[in-house]
């Protein structure tokens, strides 16, 4: 089964509450304390908005299985997923039937070395970027082993393109290879094992 790439970001209903939600989360890094917001009245009504979404939640059972809806791709993940608010998030087009890419432009919330990307947000992408990559070429599993090598610095506030691979499928072994780059240039690469196999969807 091959997967649809595209988890379209919809202008109404809860994606369009997590697109505010991550300008906040990216407002509130920027500003910090030197900012003049009056950071108290920030809290209140953010804190405001939390209490609502928690009083009309349903219940995490009914959500999970509403996350985990059919078979293909979710809409939930950390990384692609609209209905995320810490997805950057992630847009992959095909570059051939075993390949992926997605570029992106980061900010200050995923920052790790000054105006660099965090090493374990590239681990997140390279992951997940990994994992869809076998899902398109259509033989997905989990990760069993990843290794990740950091050749330079990935920038922030620049574009930076995520791309997979799914190289080989021995049994329930499947050998995915990515990378990222800034530039053409490569700032990230990965090599992973992952095995066939996935828990039960909650349905
Ligand atoms: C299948 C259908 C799916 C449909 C989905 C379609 C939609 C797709 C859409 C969107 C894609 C989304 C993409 C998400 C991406 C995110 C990925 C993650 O973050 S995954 C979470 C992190 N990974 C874990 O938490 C794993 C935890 N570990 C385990 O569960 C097990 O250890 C597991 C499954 C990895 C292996 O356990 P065992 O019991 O099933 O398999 P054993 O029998 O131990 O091993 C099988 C073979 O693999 C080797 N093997 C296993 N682990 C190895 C390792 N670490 N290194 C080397 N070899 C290993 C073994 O030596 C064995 O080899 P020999 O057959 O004997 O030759």
């Amino acid at each position: 089964m091959t997967i649809d790439l595209h988890a379209e970001t919809r202008p109404t209903g809860v994606d369009a509450a997590v697109a505010a939600a991550r300008r906040v989360i990216d407002a509130l890094v920027r500003a910090g304390d030197i900012s003049g917001a009056d950071m108290a009245d920030v809290a209140d009504r953010l804190n405001a908005v939390a209490d609502d979404l928690e009083d009309t939640a349903p219940p995490l059972d009914e959500r999970l299985v509403d996350m985990w809806r059919g078979d293909g791709n979710t809409r939930h993940d950390p990384v692609t997923g609209p209905e995320n608010p810490i997805a950057p998030p992630l847009r992959y087009e095909a570059v051939d039937t075993r390949t992926i890419e997605a570029t992106t432009t980061l900010g200050l919330p995923h920052q790790g070395p000054p105006s660099s990307v965090h090493g374990g947000v590239s681990a997140l992408l390279l992951d997940h970027t990994l994992g869809v990559a076998n899902g398109w070429a259509g033989t997905s599993g989990m990760t069993a082993e990843l290794t990740l090598r950091y050749h330079r610095l990935t920038p922030l506030f620049e574009p930076i393109t995520v791309a997979a691979r799914q190289v080989s499928v021995d049994g329930r072994k499947i050998r995915t290879t990515g990378e990222i780059t800034a530039n053409g240039e490569p700032c990230v690469t990965a090599e992973g094992l992952f095995i066939a196999t996935y828990p039960p969807r909650p349905r």
